[in-house]
C-alpha cells in the first residue's frame, strides 16, 4: 500500500530529514510513527501526500510511483489519503455538516449522495444529530471527530493521522483510538505519528521509530521507547 525504496530527503539547508529509508506497509496495517523532535517523522509524512519532493529513492502509494507522478496527478492521489491534524483544522465558518460535505462537493459529489453519506459518517464517529452545530459549539474530542469524518467521508484506502490526539486529555484520546480502530478494522491502511507513550504501549500495533532521519526500529507489535 505504501513503500519507500532507498528514500532520501534533503531540505535545501542541508538537513538530512530522511536518510535511505525503506519502509513497506501493506493494506489493512495500523502503523504507529515515533521518534524525537526533528527525527523526520513530518516529512515522512508530507513525502506521502507529496507535500515534498524527495531527493533520492522512490515512493509508492497505492501501486503508484508518486516520486514520478506529474504535479497535475497530486489532486487525485491526496483523495487516496484521508488527514487528520492535532489541531483539526475545521473550517469555522461553516456546520459540522458543511465541513464533511465540502471534501465531497470538491470532488464533484452530487447533493442526493452527499445528504445520503453525511449522516452514516456522523454516525460512525458518534456525532449524530450535530451536523447544524459550528466547530467553536464542540469539544476538541468533538472536533477531532469531525475532522476524521472529514478525512474518510470519500473512503480512501490510506488514513494518515499526524499526532491526532496531541491536544486532548487521555479519555478522550482513547475514544478517539476507539474510532481510529474502527475505520481500520473496516480495512482502511492507518499511519499513526504520536508522542503518546500510553496509546502506543496499550495498542501492540506495528512501530516505526524515526531518529535522525534513519528507521531505528520497525517491530510487528512495538513500544514507545522513548522518555518524553
Ligand atoms: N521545510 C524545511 N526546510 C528545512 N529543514 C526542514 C524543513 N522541514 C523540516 N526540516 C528539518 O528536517 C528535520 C526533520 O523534521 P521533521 O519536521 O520531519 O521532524 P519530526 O520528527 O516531524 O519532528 P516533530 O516531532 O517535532 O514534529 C528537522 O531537523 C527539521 O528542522
Amino acid at each position: 500500500m505504501i513503500e519507500f525504496q532507498n528514500v532520501s530527503k534533503k531540505y535545501d539547508n542541508g538537513v538530512m530529514a530522511l536518510d535511505n529509508v525503506n519502509i513497506k506497509i501493506e493494506k489493512g496495517e495500523f502503523v504507529f510513527i515515533v521518534g524525537p523532535s526533528g527525527a523526520g517523522k513530518s516529512t515522512f509524512i508530507k513525502t506521502i501526500l507529496k507535500e515534498v519532493d524527495v531527493s533520492t529513492g522512490k515512493v509508492w502509494v497505492d501501486q503508484t510511483n508518486i516520486t514520478r507522478l506529474h504535479q497535475r496527478r497530486v489532486p487525485y492521489l491526496r483523495r487516496k489519503v484521508g488527514v487528520v491534524f492535532q489541531d483539526f483544522r475545521l473550517l469555522p465558518n461553516k456546520t459540522v455538516y458543511e465541513n464533511i460535505a465540502f471534501a465531497m462537493e470538491i470532488i464533484g459529489t452530487n447533493q442526493r449522495i452527499i445528504r445520503k453519506q453525511v449522516p452514516m459518517i456522523l454516525a460512525l464517529v458518534g456525532l449524530m444529530g450535530k451536523g447544524n452545530v459550528y466547530p467553536n459549539q464542540l469539544s476538541g474530542g468533538e472536533q477531532q471527530r469531525v475532522s476524521i469524518a472529514r478525512a474518510m467521508i470519500n473512503n480512501p484506502p490510506i488514513l494518515i493521522a499526524d499526532e491526532p490526539t496531541g491536544n486532548l486529555d487521555p479519555e478522550t484520546s482513547w475514544e478517539i483510538m476507539k474510532i481510529l480502530r474502527t475505520i481500520n478494522r473496516r480495512g482502511t491502511t492507518i499511519l499513526m505519528a504520536t508522542h503518546d507513550r500510553e496509546i502506543v504501549d496499550i495498542m501492540r500495533k506495528r512501530v516505526i521509530a524515526l531518529e535522525k532521519g534513519n528507521v531505528a526500529r520497525d517491530d510487528k507489535i512495538g513500544v514507545y521507547g522513548y522518555d518524553d
